[in-house]
């Protein structure tokens, strides 16, 4: 085992395996002096299992109470399991938290992290002080993670006058000033527009690219996860509903849309009876037919079915279903997705 606990023949820099999360109901004498309170215990996580490699983004998505901040909490060592294991580079998340905040970076959802009235350097240096860096590494790390996250112009702003997509690179220089083998991004684009979103993501993806970085990252806005390219943690009160990349959840899941486009009415009316005959549900849109096939049929039995008025089709396609109805659909109808693959 190396300095920080690196199994040679673990290749995972997260692995995590049936981590559970009680939360305790709040003790019968606290609960009139604290703000909110349990009375009955929560599981927010129950079993959860997953590796993160180097080079690999792993997107956790859920909805809310889903419990993603919880396993984040964990992996940084702000909140301990009640059973089961978390590593980071061979690190015990529950003994070694102050090891793992040296090689994880650690992106929270919001901007109350940050020092309103505080230049972008004097937050990166508070930050960087109080993870134990010295000053002398924060002189050379300052003006790198500034450069990387293209805020370098920005170095004696206040954070205030800041917009939002700045705001959040700040946060992210701030993740990876202890130079990082892991990034833990908690909503990272939260509050910020679609193209300032669009090029934090950018610039996280060839960071991970770059450092061979293993990143944890959770969204809701599924169209991003799906520009990502990653794996898919799908959480759902506290258990893995699926795990895995998200080429095999669509191989698995997706039920594309049929379009079938004619030349002319008469031709659109004859497909959309054809079809309709078949069982299916039908949509018509112009001169366009779209329908769902289902787990049984084929396009070729369809067309089969269709006879001559297969004839008059000019142009067929098929439209995958977005990233989003994939999802819904596994959180709907499939029970039995719970636990997916890795
Ligand atoms: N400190 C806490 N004390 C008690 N219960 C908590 C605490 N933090 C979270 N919970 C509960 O644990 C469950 C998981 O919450 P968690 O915040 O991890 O989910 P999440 O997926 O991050 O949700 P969101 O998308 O809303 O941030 C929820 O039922 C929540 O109410």
């Amino acid at each position: 085992m190396s300095e920080l606990g690196h199994e040679p023949d673990d290749d995972g820099v997260i692995v995590l395996s049936g981590l559970t999360k009680l939360y305790e109901p709040t003790p019968r004498w606290m609960r009139m002096f604290a703000r909110s309170h349990l009375t009955e215990p929560v599981k927010a996580l129950d079993g959860i299992d997953l590796v993160v490699r180097p080079g690999e983004i792993c997107a956790v998505v859920g909805p809310n109470g889903a419990g993603k901040t919880t396993l984040f909490r964990i992996i940084i060592g702000l909140t301990e399991a009640s059973s089961g294991q978390g590593r980071v580079l061979g690190l015990d998340v529950a003994r070694q938290s102050e090891q793992i905040r040296q090689v994880v970076g650690w992106m929270p959802a919001e901007d109350r992290s940050l020092l309103m009235r505080a230049t972008v350097r004097e937050n990166l240096q508070l930050h960087g002080r109080l993870q134990g860096m010295s000053r002398t590494e924060l002189q050379e790390r300052i003006p790198y993670v500034l450069q990387t996250v293209d805020l370098t112009a920005k170095t004696d702003v206040v954070i205030a006058s800041l917009s939002a997509g700045m705001k959040a690179r700040v946060r992210l220089a701030r993740a990876l000033l202890p130079g990082p083998r892991a990034l833990i991004l908690d909503e990272p684009t939260g509050a910020v527009d679609p193209i300032a979103a669009h090029d934090l993501l950018k610039l996280i993806m060839d960071l991970v690219k770059q450092e061979q970085l293993a990143v944890l990252i959770s969204s809701h806005r599924l169209e991003e996860i799906e520009a990502l390219q990653s794996k898919a943690l799908l959480m759902d009160g506290g258990r893995i509903k699926y795990s895995g990349d998200l080429d095999s959840l669509r191989q698995k899941w997706d039920r594309p849309q049929l379009e079938l486009v004619m030349a002319d009415e008469s031709a659109t009316r004859l497909v959309a009876d054809g079809l309709q005959a078949q069982g299916l549900d039908v949509v018509v849109d112009g001169f366009a037919v779209r329908c769902r096939l289902g787990d049984t049929l084929t396009i070729g039995a369809v067309l089969g079915r269709l006879g001559a008025s297969a004839a008059s089709i000019q142009h067929i396609r098929e439209i995958p279903m977005p990233l989003r109805d994939l999802i819904a659909q596994i959180y709907r109808l499939d029970p039995a997705a719970d636990g997916g693959t890795q």
